[in-house]
């Protein structure tokens, strides 16, 4: 990146708690948590599945409030959505009776862009991202990687200071997820904007994060903050190496403990182990 000084994006979560209203009374679903995200940042979440991860990650884009204390970006407290705060979800979430280009080109109409500035706002994103031959296309003639292409050019499109992620590239094959991570990392580069991404492949968050954020299971806590020192361009390649898979064995085993937890103890490691239960010559079958 270059060594620009950025001032927009700055993200502040403190001390932020939320429960769901429930029939049983409120459920808590994160407690305790506080995060930041530095201007230009790629920070990650990850953690047991319903831990919080969404929760919070929405709580920042402005569609729920929180609880208990604060979300601030640049200082300044979320009441709402807003397009300062791009959002891309799993679920493309697209337009269907809209053209690449119009889905592309809604946010900023909703800003009351003039025509020829949509246009060529439009014309670059779509161009970077390789979507040029497809613009006048629907979304059901496209497939999920295209699809996911165009749900990131029209978050992007209306200038964003913040980007959030929640899971999108969990429903893309192996491959494509490669090449969607490697255009939102170019993306980011080029338009020097805070991430804030959601996911559960380990290897995806160490892949694109300079932070990562593990939580707890739910309720949901920050259990630890792991800096990615990786350099930059990365490669494929770097997630063979020794600090690479260093820091995923690490992960790996917080985000195991906690979902040993979620699990409410109904399985241990001495179950996960398997071979060490002593079944006194019986089969399984016969003891349970
Ligand atoms: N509207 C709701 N009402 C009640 N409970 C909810 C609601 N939305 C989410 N929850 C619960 O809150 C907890 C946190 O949910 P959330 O979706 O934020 O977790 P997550 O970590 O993103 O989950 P996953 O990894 O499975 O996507 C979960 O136990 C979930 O069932």
């Amino acid at each position: 990146m270059s060594d620009i000084k950025q001032t927009r994006g700055h993200v502040e979560v403190r001390d932020f708690g939320l429960s769901y209203p429930t029939l049983d009374g409120p459920m808590p679903a994160v407690t305790n948590a506080s995060i930041h995200i530095n201007p230009g940042e790629f920070v990650s979440i990850v953690g047991p599945s319903g831990c919080g991860k969404s929760t919070l990650l929405n709580a920042v884009a402005g569609f729920l409030k929180p609880t208990v204390g604060s979300v601030t970006v640049d200082g300044e407290a979320v009441d709402g959505p807003s397009a300062e705060r791009g959002m891309v979800f799993q679920q493309y979430s697209l337009f269907p009776w809209k053209t690449v280009k119009g889905n592309v080109e809604f946010g900023m109409k909703m800003k009351h862009l003039d025509k020829a500035s949509r246009d060529r706002a439009a014309r670059t994103l779509l161009g970077i991202t390789g979507l040029t031959a497809f613009e006048n296309k629907y979304p059901d003639s496209l497939s999920g990687g295209m699809k996911q292409r165009v749900g990131i050019v029209r978050a992007l499109a209306t200038g964003p200071k913040v980007l959030l992620c929640d899971e999108p590239f969990g429903a893309l094959d192996a491959q494509t997820r490669v090449i969607m991570q490697q255009i939102l990392t170019n993306m980011w580069q080029r338009l020097k904007i805070s991430v804030l991404f959601v996911t559960h492949d380990i290897d995806e968050a160490i892949f694109l994060s300079d932070r990562v954020y593990c939580m707890t299971a739910r309720p949901g806590a920050i259990k630890a903050e792991i800096a990615i020192p990786l350099e930059r361009p990365r490669q494929q390649s770097m997630m063979m190496s020794s600090e690479f898979l260093a820091l995923r064995r690490g992960l790996m085993s917080l985000i195991r403990e906690e979902s040993l937890k979620a699990m409410g103890g109904e399985i241990s490691d001495l179950a996960l182990e398997g071979l060490s239960i002593d079944m006194h010559g019986q089969s399984f079958a016969d003891v349970v």
